[in-house]
């Protein structure tokens, strides 16, 4: 069976897309995603995203990390997908019912709200996120968020002299996060200015990552550092991150597409 893909960015953040909407595709699992995420032998990308029919929105939008693994949130890919779309849509995804809208080759997104209990991040066991009294090497006192999909931030006076190559993996597998996590750096440049790096659960580092922004920058709002709404840079790029007073966080920044192309599936299968 050939299938058709679509490849698409968010700020160097990476993605096939597969639209199985109009045609459904063979069930998609943890193997298959992670041989056509490979960079040698696959397509390559960060994440597999698959777009499917939905009982409860407009689409489905199903996300797989790098290594394989279906996780709850893409804030990148959400932008990407909006793109692809077209028009305004309600997209269900395993972590919450987000909403796109394409805007200047981009698109804004209503992200849904963010979660701190220490349960929902959800961690191993109770502390307060906004200042949890845990450490690895010089990285201190971080927050967490879960945004669909769980944060770990810290505040580092230089986002690039931390080793992230070798604290990523080491947090992000650390025994306090049963789910694993997303580990972000950041430095607070200004109330309204936020520099971010961020090695990502299942891919690692990337060139950006929009809930790694969204989680930092909600994060810094809850600890009284920035306004309600902040440019943040990462090294592919910046996005803008609001937080309303209806509790809900909305993301707006680029996305592209770079190609189109086709495979069979029985090289991956
Ligand atoms: N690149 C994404 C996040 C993808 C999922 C993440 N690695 C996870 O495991 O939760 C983004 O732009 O948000």
């Amino acid at each position: 069976m050939r299938v058709d893909f679509t490849k698409m960015h968010g700020l160097g953040n990476d993605f096939v897309v597969l639209d199985a909407r109009a045609r459904e595709l063979p069930a998609i699992d943890q193997d298959i995603a992670r041989a056509l995420a490979d960079r040698r032998t696959g397509i390559g990308c960060d994440q597999l995203i698959v777009l499917e029919p939905s009982d409860t929105a407009d689409f489905r939008m199903r996300i797989f990390n790098h290594d394989g693994g279906e996780v709850g949130a893409c804030g990148n890919a959400s932008r990407a997908v909006a793109l692809l779309h077209g028009s305004p849509a309600d997209v269900e995804t395993a972590g919450g019912t987000i909403r796109v809208e394409p805007a200047n080759d981009g698109a804004s997104v209503d992200m849904g709200e963010p979660r701190f209990d220490w349960d929902a991040i959800p961690l191993a066991y109770g502390m307060d996120t906004a200042a949890m009294p845990v450490g690895w090497d010089g990285l201190d006192q971080p927050g967490a968020v879960n945004v669909g999909n769980p944060h770990v931030i810290f505040f580092v006076p230089d986002t690039d002299a931390v080793p992230l190559e070798t604290l990523g993996p080491e947090i992000e597998n650390d025994a306090l996060f049963p789910e694993r996590v997303n580990v972000n750096v950041a430095t607070i440049e200004s109330r309204t200015h936020i520099r971010l790096r961020v090695w990502e659960r299942g891919a690692g580092l990337t060139r950006a990552c929009g809930t790694g922004a969204c989680a930092t920058a909600v994060h810094a709002m809850r600890r009284g550092l920035v306004e309600r709404e902040v440019r943040v840079t990462l090294p592919g790029g910046d996005l803008t991150i609001g937080w309303g007073e209806d509790n809900r966080i909305t993301m707006t920044g680029p996305a592209t597409e770079s190609y189109r192309g086709s495979f069979d599936w029985s090289d991956f299968a």
